[in-house]
């Protein structure tokens, strides 16, 4: 137990994440759980709770309303919780704007080894004009492509884009609906969804000859909790909006 412990909330403490989350937050000896807030339950308990950081992993649908509720109020937020597009990231920027001193984090992935797998991948977008990438996750998932592959599409897209890169072709010329997948960016996604998967990525690249492939498996979801804690640490130090557990990680 340390003197001043983070005083944390979580919001979807049922859930698959939410209740690991809440497990690893009780044996943290630097934090006090001091509010978990399900559906159907009145947010206004994390204020009470006096709540420092707000953890959220709940539903694509409704983490705005939850993380406006948190600035509002002056609370600082993890946010794990998919589904946040350019748009949305604009409003949160907009909300903090007039709240200095709060720190929002919001991670499209918490384990140490996506977070490395999308930092090679975007290493490795410039070299090659094609790219794509396969998502493969649990048949519970709400969401698809995930947030992570959609992250990492934006990402190749990006640093192909910033090194004059044009995005290579193929030659289909016919196609089921959905064979090529999803086009986000620049990038084609494939989701997979299988009972039995946890949550996995590969980023596939080639080129004349050759192809690299780079994969990260999360076998159990433990591998998020270490990204989590961290942030929680880390949040209420990084004022405004940060996107991506790398920034924490100085990667
Ligand atoms: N960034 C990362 O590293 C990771 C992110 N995720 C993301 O986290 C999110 C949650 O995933 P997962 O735990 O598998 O999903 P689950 O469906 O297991 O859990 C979501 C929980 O949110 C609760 N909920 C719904 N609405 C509210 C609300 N208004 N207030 C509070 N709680 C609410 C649900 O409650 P009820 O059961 O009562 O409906 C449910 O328990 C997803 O977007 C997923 O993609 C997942 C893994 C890692
Ligand atoms: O829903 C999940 O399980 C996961 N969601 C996140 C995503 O959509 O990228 C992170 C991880 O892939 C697990």
């Amino acid at each position: 137990m340390t003197d001043n412990p983070i005083r944390v909330a979580v919001l979807g403490p049922r859930g698959r994440m939410g209740a690991q989350t809440v497990r690893a937050v009780e044996g943290a000896p630097d934090m006090d759980l001091v509010a978990t807030v399900g559906s159907g339950d009145d947010l206004a308990a994390v204020v009470d709770a006096k709540a420092d950081v707000v953890v959220d992993f709940t539903r694509p649908d409704v983490v705005m309303d939850n993380l406006r509720f948190a600035v509002d109020n002056g609370l600082h937020a993890v946010v794990g919780t998919t589904g946040f597009t350019e748009e949305r990231l604009a409003e949160v920027r907009g909300w903090l704007a007039g709240k200095p001193g709060i720190g929002v984090l919001i991670a499209p992935n918490f384990a140490l080894g996506a977070v490395l797998a999308m930092r090679f991948a975007q290493q490795a977008a410039k070299f090659y004009a094609s790219a794509e990438v396969i998502e493969l996750h649990h048949n519970r998932k709400a969401d698809a492509p995930s947030g992570t592959a959609a992250h990492t599409a934006g990402l190749i897209s990006q640093a192909r884009a910033a090194a004059g890169l044009a995005p290579g072709s193929d030659a289909t010329t016919s196609e089921l609906d959905g064979a090529r997948g999803a086009t986000v960016g620049d990038v084609r996604v494939h989701s997979v969804r299988l009972p039995g998967l946890v949550a996995h990525e590969e980023i596939l690249f080639g080129a004349e000859g050759e192809t690299l492939t780079i994969r990260h498996d999360s076998m159990d979801r433990v591998s998020f909790m270490p990204g989590v804690l961290l942030g929680i640490r880390q949040v209420p130090n990084r004022p405004g909006l940060t996107v991506g557990l790398e920034h924490v990680l100085d990667l």
